[in-house]
This record gives C-alpha cells, sequence and structure tokens, in this order.
C-alpha cells in the first residue's frame, strides 16, 4: 500500500531494534512467497502448533534449518509428520546476513534458522520471546502479504511499555543487543491488505534466527 505521499521512515522501536519499512522489493516478495509455498508442503511443512497447555496457535507454522516446537528445536517436525526438517538455503541465510547489516549489526555467526509463520485473518500471536536460541544474533523479520499490528514490548514484562507499528508487505524488523530477548506479539492482522499481486490471502512472516546449536545441523556440510 503506497498510500501516502512521504516514504515511511526508518524507525528504532526499541534499543537495538529497529524497523525498516519496504525493505524487500516487491519481485523480492514474490520470489519469497513462492518459496514459501514449496517449503509449506509435507514432508516437514506448515502444520498446527499444540501448545503445553493443549492450546494451539492460530498462526501455523513450519522451519527451515532447524525445527521449532513449544520449546526447543529439533532436525525432524517432532511435533508434526516426524520428517527431516528442509535444509536453509545459503541464499536465505545470506539475506539474514544482509538484513542484519542493513539494521546496523555486524557477526560472523550464519542465520541457520527460518521459522515461517502464515496468519489468516483471524490469527495472532501472543506476547511472547524468541529464547530458545542459543546464540545472541538478532532476530531478522520479514513481512510477506497482509499488513498487521505488530506489537513490541520490552525484555522485564509481557505489558507495557510496548510500541505498536504496522508490518506491510515487504517490512524488515531486526531486534537485536538489548532487544533481543524483548517481548513481542502480533495482536491483529488487517485482512485484504496484501499487495494484489502476490496473489496471498493472509500474512507470511519469516523470522531468520542464529541457532548456536553447532554446525552439524540440516543443511550443514
Ligand atoms: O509474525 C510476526 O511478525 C512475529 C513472529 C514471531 O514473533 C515469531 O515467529 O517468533
Ligand atoms: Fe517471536
Amino acid at each position: 500500500m503506497a498510500d501516502e505521499l512521504f516514504p515511511r521512515a526508518r524507525t528504532d522501536i526499541g534499543p537495538g531494534a529497529v524497523h525498516l519499512p519496504d525493505w524487500l522489493t516487491p519481485p523480492a516478495q514474490l520470489r519469497l512467497v513462492e518459496a514459501c509455498r514449496r517449503w509449506a508442503k509435507p514432508p516437514a511443512g506448515l502444520r498446527l502448533v499444540r501448545t503445553p497447555g493443549g492450546g494451539t496457535m492460530t498462526a501455523r507454522q513450519f522451519g527451515l534449518g532447524w525445527h521449532w516446537f513449544p520449546y526447543g528445536y529439533a532436525r525432524e517436525a517432532v511435533d508434526g509428520d516426524g520428517a527431516p526438517v528442509k535444509p536453509m538455503p545459503s541464499w536465505l541465510a545470506a539475506l539474514g546476513r544482509s538484513a542484519a547489516e542493513a539494521a546496523g549489526f555486524e557477526g560472523e555467526e550464519a542465520y541457520d534458522i527460518a521459522l515461517v509463520n502464515f496468519y489468516d485473518a483471524d490469527a495472532r500471536m501472543g506476547m511472547h520471546r524468541d529464547s530458545d536460541e542459543k546464540s545472541g544474533a538478532p532476530v531478522v523479520s520479514l513481512s510477506l502479504g497482509d499488513t498487521c499490528v505488530f506489537r513490541f514490548g520490552n525484555p522485564r514484562t509481557r505489558t507495557k511499555p510496548y510500541t505498536d507499528i504496522e508490518l506491510r508487505s515487504g517490512d524488515l524488523v531486526v531486534f537485536g543487543g538489548p532487544s533481543r530477548l524483548a517481548y513481542h506479539g502480533v495482536p491483529r492482522v488487517l485482512p485484504g491488505t496484501a499487495p494484489p499481486e502476490l496473489g496471498l490471502t493472509g500474512r507470511l512472516n519469516i523470522t531468520l534466527r542464529v541457532s548456536g546449536l553447532g554446525e552439524d545441523g540440516p543443511g550443514g556440510p
């Protein structure tokens, strides 16, 4: 949605947390959506995530490189079909690196996890911290499709202070440093706001992360 006179500005949303609007070009967005459609198919494809309390997450998910489950990482879809997780493509790892650099971070560790969430119109994500990784490298978050409200808080409490921002297709958020373990969530998706050329009903979010779990994971040497 390019409905402003002025481009949206790069904004700090916390110490070490930055929002870079329109970071992905429209063709790059389309390539990522097409790739997500391929990866989302079985084996180890898009699944409903059950939480230990007996609930289900409303966003459906799959991983590349490592499989996230509540609450840890495995090399197989241990809470899904049990199949080996698909490898993390080197081009996606490189995209993670360049996104972190665009946000002002430098680091040597390779991005070896992609977690992809698919939100339909009613899906949300409660306030949580990304705390199952063993590395302090910044989390890179790419948004595709429908706009959402993204709530970015602080590392101490899942309540205020927090900032609500709109994430649109192509936007990048990177959070590291003092905000690496900040609580964040997605209170709502704005249905029907995806760029029409993506042909996507809903929202995809890709977070790229460094596992810190070692070299010999899927897609490793
Ligand atoms: O969908 C988003 O923007 C956030 C996703 C997220 O927080 C996560 O996957 O841990
Ligand atoms: Fe998260």
